[in-house]
């Protein structure tokens, strides 16, 4: 039985590697629904593609270019080809970058088109304003006078800068927005890169291209239209899986007619129990339906309800993982680590786990949020890379790590440090007391991160960042500063100021958290990856966002006019844009499942619950306090 599963998927490798044949190439569209094994069909045709055509491939001086959604994905997809040379796997924004960056001129000449017609709008509007110092005049204001100093600024930048890690702003810097935006137009528009792009990679395979924008994969499009004896463009994804807007949702519907529509119809990850939930939750979307690998498990399913106005997050989320135990007879529920928790932002991770006191000043203003979550702020890194190494090093009494730590990041020990080379005895010992009295600091529960990076600085047991020294000004200096003077720090100096007055536990919380191994992570995150046991969180009350509401979806909350009249259109709405968000989450168990609804009408939530056919009676449990 095993054995038909298996050939039907290697049939379907097989039949891709045939379309991305050099010399008679044909693109195709490979979109199934969760767990039926695309990245896997992605790499077992790359491995292929290396083991037969490397040396072609190698004499045109060409390669196959891989465009995955996240770094995290194009990490594992190198790692699985073994980090061979012959493929570029990056995400789009890296790979648009390499293409456009060493068209300056152009650039240029794009950018001055666009300020020049987002300057005329701006002016337009602050004209047509009635009250010319309301609020809105004035941010169009300030946006028209940033716009023109980026256009006089123009004419004298020699290159861009861009970083697909970061938020960076400055002269000369680009946007991420900007990046894709001018990658579509110069691939649709530019002969030169349409030339530079096939002659480079005559196979251009994108993962989860249900989410790549729309005008970009457009422009892709045409250049495989323009060029179909030399180009191979591969799609994989998933149009239930779209949770970002901006991508092409007309995919299925508008290609051109010799594409190669392959079909994956068998789930090899999840039990029958949750291909049958996730089949349901699809029906209303598009009726594709998968079935269960042959020798699937049954699988557990269980719906949670408790009432968010009275239930103790903390305590029902444990209730819930002794309660699986049983059900699923499967005693790895009860330890944290071994079950993911799926939350729908990071704000929820961070009081659960017990550091919003660091992360949730931060997480007030934009650029220190991605900087937070993606490991870009170098003032973050250098917080939850070194110091924390440091202070574990001192706890520890690791007498090697902390020579080594101290060696690499401050001077103490250098050649440059006259007292040492003068006396290297006296500054070893001098070193020792500092240790010391870091140390009595670092045992007291309630010490705060501040005091320990002023400790640290004192002593010069490390170079700190200049932005970070000057966000350790003292305490009686920031409670005495004047009201204008308070004003005239940035969002980002009163969020680090705060962030700073975080107990030291939040810091060293928040770091395991972002390493993944704290058990949660975002909805929006899990997109590609699986766990064994999963808890997924539906919580509207602790989410920011207004793009999805679960309390909608669940028939908890009453639908606004234009919600309706989008879903009878089959125009994008909340609930659609929920519906798939909760596919994507519930795709992603193995073994078994517990989705947790916080709820202000728990009665609202079962029946629908019921009469969608997603849950049966008895997998729902109502929990009273
Ligand atoms: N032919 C197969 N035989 C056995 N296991 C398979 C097969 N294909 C995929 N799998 C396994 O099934 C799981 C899901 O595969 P994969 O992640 O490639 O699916 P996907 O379609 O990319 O999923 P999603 O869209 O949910 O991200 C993985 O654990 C993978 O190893």
């Amino acid at each position: 039985m095993t054995h038909s599963n298996n050939s039907k998927s290697s049939n379907v490798d097989n039949e891709i590697y045939n379309y991305l044949n050099l010399t008679d190439p044909k693109s195709f569209l490979l979109f199934a629904g969760a767990g039926s094994g695309k990245t896997r069909t992605l790499v077992n045709v790359l491995q292929k593609i290396r083991d037969n055509n490397l040396h072609t491939l190698i004499e045109n001086g060409q390669k196959v270019a891989v465009i995955t959604y996240t770094n995290a994905a194009c990490t594992e997809i190198q790692h699985r080809l073994e980090y061979d040379s012959i493929f570029t796997v990056s995400t789009i924004h890296s790979f648009i970058w390499a293409l456009i960056n060493p068209f300056t001129s152009d650039i240029k000449d794009f950018l001055k088109n666009k300020l020049e017609i987002d300057i005329a709008e701006l002016t337009l509007k602050i004209k047509k304003a009635r009250d010319k110092s309301g609020k809105t005049a004035l941010v169009n204001a300030r946006r028209l006078s940033v716009k023109q100093k980026r256009l006089d600024e123009l004419e004298s930048i020699d290159s861009f800068i861009y970083s697909p890690t970061s938020n960076k702003v400055g002269r000369g810097t680009l946007n991420h927005s900007e990046v894709i935006s001018i990658g579509a137009a110069f691939i649709a528009d530019k002969k030169l890169m349409q030339v530079v792009l096939v002659n480079r990679y005559p196979i251009l395979l994108i993962d989860e291209s249900q989410d790549t924008n729309k005008s970009l994969l457009e422009s892709f499009i045409s250049v495989q239209k323009n060029n179909k004896s030399n180009f191979s463009l591969g799609l994989f994804g998933d149009t239930m899986q779209r949770i970002y807007s901006g991508g092409k949702d007309d995919l299925t519907t508008s290609l051109p007619l010799d594409w190669k529509t392959p079909a994956k119809v068998v789930n090899y990850r999840c039990p029958k129990r949750i291909v049958t939930l996730i089949n349901n939750i699809r029906r209303i979307d598009d009726k594709k339906e998968q079935i269960p690998k042959d020798d699937a498990a049954e699988g557990v399913v269980k719906l949670f309800i408790a009432d968010s106005t009275s239930a103790n997050k903390v305590e029902v989320e444990e209730t819930i993982r002794s309660q699986m135990v049983k059900f699923s007879k499967d005693n790895n529920w009860e330890s944290v680590s071994k079950v993911k928790t799926l939350i729908l932002e990071h704000s929820m991770a961070s009081t659960r786990g017990e550091f919003h006191e660091f992360y949730g000043p931060l997480s007030t203003v934009d650029s220190l949020r991605d900087g937070a979550l993606n490991g870009s702020n170098k003032i973050i890194s250098f917080i939850t890379d070194i110091v924390l190494n440091f202070i574990n090093s001192v706890l520890e009494d690791d007498l090697f790590e902390i020579a080594r730590i101290i060696k690499k990041n401050s001077l103490l020990l250098s050649s440059s440090n006259t007292s040492f080379i003068s006396d290297p005895l006296g500054t070893l010992k001098e070193i020792d007391t500092d240790i010391t009295v870091l140390k009595k600091i670092l045992v007291n529960k309630t010490i705060k991160i501040r005091d320990v990076l002023s400790n640290i600085h004192q002593a010069n047991l490390l170079i700190l960042p200049d932005e970070l020294i000057g966000y350790l000004i003292d305490k009686n200096k920031e409670n005495n500063e004047s009201e204008a003077d308070s004003e005239l720090a940035t969002e980002q100096d009163k969020a680090w100021l705060n962030a700073l007055n975080a107990n030291l536990m939040h810091v060293q919380n928040y770091a395991t958290y972002i390493t993944g191994n704290l058990g949660y992570a975002t909805h929006q995150g899990v997109k590609g990856l699986e766990f064994e046991r999963v808890i997924a969180i539906l919580d509207d009350e602790e989410s920011r966002g207004f793009l999805f509401s679960y309390e909608k979806f669940f028939g908890a909350k009453e639908l606004t006019k234009k919600d309706v009249e989008n879903e009878d259109a089959g125009i994008d709405s909340t609930i659609s844009r929920t519906r798939r968000l909760f596919y994507v989450i519930c795709s992603r168990a193995e073994k078994s499942l517990a989705v947790v609804a916080y709820t202000k009408e728990p009665n609202a939530v079962k029946q629908k619950a019921i009469d969608s056919n997603w849950f049966s009676e008895e997998e729902i449990i109502i929990l009273r306090h």
